[in-house]
């Protein structure tokens, strides 16, 4: 008996197979042609997680050669034991320090992440000419350890939220540390696609900045017929653990005829719309029914765009490192953080 034809809710059901479908390793192995070369160190221990887990920003034993950038943010153990007035739980993780350091030699320098997150909220720490690119171990666990986003992937409320069935915790889950190798990448040319019921609905800018070339439309007709090829010839089809329903990260090569994939993640309240919001993609869903569209392509249109002006203090958070170091001296990160922070606000306040 045919199904009756029902119309689809704002987002698809997300059950728990699905999810984890969007783990780093559940989909790069078929995608690693494709996407930017990595390894994936995985599962971490228990021990590992009870590191990310413990209070205060600071490194394993024997990860201590730490890169120029982030001597002066570092929490000396002393000072902290002193602090608190107790013993600070010591972790060492000698087999990841070597493949971290086996991979910095392999790639020149790695990008981190865990199954789905990357410590992109903690990027201030470095130059902002180099974001989050690590060349030692340590500066990967200090990347991790300062990283709000990180954190999302080891707690029990966060991994399955939205899911259908959370009431098994985190079993079935186990965590991964995910070493890509790094690159400059040009964040004018990243893009995030919405695909649901495999359809290509909606292909959004992702820097919230305003550029000149995104704006001619020859560039535009150029961009949007090569994502839609790109994806039909390489993504269409491979995505049916999730019904065809996910988002994918795509950053244009500089002639912006072809890409590479940099993410995926689940079409869900928890992925960023960009310059879209759900209701407008699923709108465009629902006009779908009616006769195949052409995926919509959004950009940031003026620098008086409200993505443009929501990103300024974040972007001027992005600028402040280099000078900031030279004050952080004797400070713990969090000190440091909160310094910054003030000075941020000042320079806000002063515009
Ligand atoms: N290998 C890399 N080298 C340098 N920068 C990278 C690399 N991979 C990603 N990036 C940059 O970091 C940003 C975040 O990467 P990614 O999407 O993997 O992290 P995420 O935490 O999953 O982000 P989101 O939650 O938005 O999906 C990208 O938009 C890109 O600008």
């Amino acid at each position: 008996m045919p199904t009756a034809l029902t119309t689809p809710t704002l987002f698809p059901i997300l059950t728990r197979d699905a999810l984890l479908a969007f783990q780093f390793s559940s989909w790069y192995p078929r995608f690693s042609s494709l996407s930017i070369k990595s390894t994936i160190i995985r599962p971490l221990s228990q021990e590992f997680r009870e590191y990310l887990d413990s209070d205060g920003v600071f490194v394993p034993e024997g990860a201590e050669d730490v890169s120029v950038a982030f001597t002066e943010a570092l929490v000396d153990p002393q000072d902290n034991e002193e602090d608190e007035g107790e013993s600070r739980r010591q972790f060492a993780f000698p087999d990841i320090d070597a493949k971290i350091r086996e991979m910095v030699s392999q790639y020149g320098a790695v990008f981190p992440k865990l199954n789905f997150s990357s410590p992109r909220d903690a990027a201030w720490i470095l130059p902002a000419s180099s974001p989050l690119k690590c060349t030692s171990p340590a500066d990967v666990y200090l990347l991790l350890k300062s990283s709000d986003y990180v954190q999302h992937d080891i707690s029990p409320e966060y991994v399955f939220d939205g899911c259908e069935d959370q009431s098994s915790g985190l079993d079935g889950y186990d965590l991964e540390l995910v070493l890509r190798k790094w690159y400059p990448v040009d964040r004018s040319r990243e893009l995030r696609c919405f695909v649901r019921q495999e359809v290509l609905l909606g292909i959004s800018q992702r820097d919230p900045n305003y550029y000149d070339f995104w704006n001619e439309s020859e560039t535009q007709s150029k961009v949007l017929e090569a994502v839609k090829t790109y994806w039909e010839s390489n993504i269409k089809g491979k995505w049916e653990k999730t019904g065809g329903n996910y988002t994918f990260d795509f950053l244009l090569t500089r002639d912006l005829s072809k890409g590479h994939i940099i993410d995926f993640n689940p079409y869900a309240p928890r992925t960023d719309p960009v310059l879209f919001t759900y209701e407008e993609l699923h709108d465009r869903l629902l006009a779908h029914a009616n006769g195949p569209q052409d995926p919509e392509l959004r950009v940031v249109d003026s620098p008086g765009h409200p993505a443009a002006i929501r990103n300024a203090p974040a972007h001027q958070h992005n600028m402040v490192p280099l000078e900031a170091f030279t004050m952080s001296s004797g400070r713990n990160v969090e000190e440091f953080a909160d310094l910054l922070r003030e000075e941020i606000q000042k320079t806000m306040d002063e515009n």
